[in-house]
């Protein structure tokens, strides 16, 4: 980030991003007015979570969404709340959603960018009050305007991301996002409506002593990964799974550490989501020195060829994703016995 723009902790979500618009004159405003939008979304979903108890949306919605996932009463709340805002700010003609079997077109025809979101990340968390979150890619569109936005629109690689970000939901609510240049985050304030810079231009530790995995699918883990794992025992690092995404990711992010959700026997492709979860994380995380992987392939450059296509997730500080890759490709070699 270029210092002599850098704000000081407490400047208003809005005042930093019409800042850092000026750093691009060319830029006309729609991404500005598209991150408010967000914004604005994630106070109304906040309040909806801070008071689930009080007002019945707790527990299951008594639907399956796509994934085949029961869709609890949050998911579908947050869905709804962040696609009206989407569609009423005006700059996004189409949506992808985890909630949401197709893409959703807002009308924006003129419209300049396609989002990708999952509404409510760590569903099983909701309803036992532990940190929850959302998670948002932003792409522009690359069909003619007049033509409506295209499927082709919607399956981008992960390096089209033009800004990405989350919010997380936990003892605090903290907005982290980056338009690829550099990550930073905001805490909100409740009495007073707004996000106020927390956490400027975040800078993940090179390594870390957190390790996030959920070893109930160990037996049918990658031979790489299980060494990885033993790895980090033997290191002494401490393990910690919220299962929420974000707020694993979150911690590590800004202590150092290392998630990851491998392929398994249940979860062939792995469990995560390409276009809504991993893709975002992995522009954050390398936005802020770090690295994202599904084991052999950076993540930014997965070609997508479905919208809820699954891809393993390895993410984190850099010296512990080196780490594991350099297992993952010794087993490899000892399995196809080139060693
Ligand atoms: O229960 P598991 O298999 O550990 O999976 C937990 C993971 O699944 C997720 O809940 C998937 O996200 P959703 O809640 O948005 O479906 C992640 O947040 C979390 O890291
Ligand atoms: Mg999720
Ligand atoms: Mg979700």
């Amino acid at each position: 980030m270029n210092d002599k723009l850098a704000l000081p902790v407490g400047t208003t979500l809005d005042r930093f991003i019409m800042r850092k618009q000026e750093e691009f004159p060319y830029a006309s405003g729609e991404l500005s007015q598209l991150l408010r939008d967000i914004a604005l979304a994630a106070k109304i979903v906040n309040r909806e979570i801070n008071r689930a108890g009080l007002i019945g949306v707790t527990g299951a919605f008594g639907n399956q969404n796509v994934q085949g996932e029961e869709q609890q009463k949050l998911d579908v709340i947050a869905n709804i709340r962040f696609i009206r805002a989407l569609r009423n700010g005006g700059e996004v003609c189409a949506i992808l959603s985890e909630e949401e079997d197709d893409i959703i077109l807002t009308g924006n025809n003129k419209g300049k960018y396609i989002v990708a979101i999952d509404p409510l990340d760590g569903s099983s968390n909701i309803d036992v009050n532990v940190s929850i979150g959302t998670i948002f890619s932003i792409y522009r569109r690359i069909s003619d305007a007049d033509l409506g936005s295209t499927p082709a629109d919607c399956l981008q690689k992960g390096t089209c991301q033009v800004a990405a970000g989350y919010i997380v939901y936990g003892s605090s609510t903290m907005l982290v996002y980056t338009t690829g240049h550099g990550v930073n985050g905001f805490t909100y304030d409740s009495t007073l409506g707004e996000f106020f810079l927390s956490n400027p231009n975040i800078i993940t530790p090179k390594t870390g002593a957190f390790y996030s995995c959920n070893e109930g699918g160990l037996n049918s883990f990658p031979d790489g990964i299980k060494n990885y794992l033993e790895y980090c025992k033997n290191e002494g690092y401490s393990a910690r799974y919220i299962g929420s995404l974000v707020a694993d990711f979150h911690r590590n992010l800004l202590k150092g550490g290392i998630y990851l959700y491998p392929q398994t026997a249940k979860t062939p492709s792995g469990k995560l989501r390409l276009m809504y979860e991993c893709n975002a994380l992995a522009f954050i995380i390398e936005q802020a020195g770090g690295r994202a992987t599904d084991g052999t392939k950076r993540i930014m450059e997965i070609v997508p060829s479905e919208l809820h296509q699954r891809c393993p997730l390895i993410i984190g500080s850099v010296e512990m994703v080196n780490k594991v890759e350099e297992m993952l490709v010794k087993e490899e070699a000892l399995h196809t016995g080139s060693i």
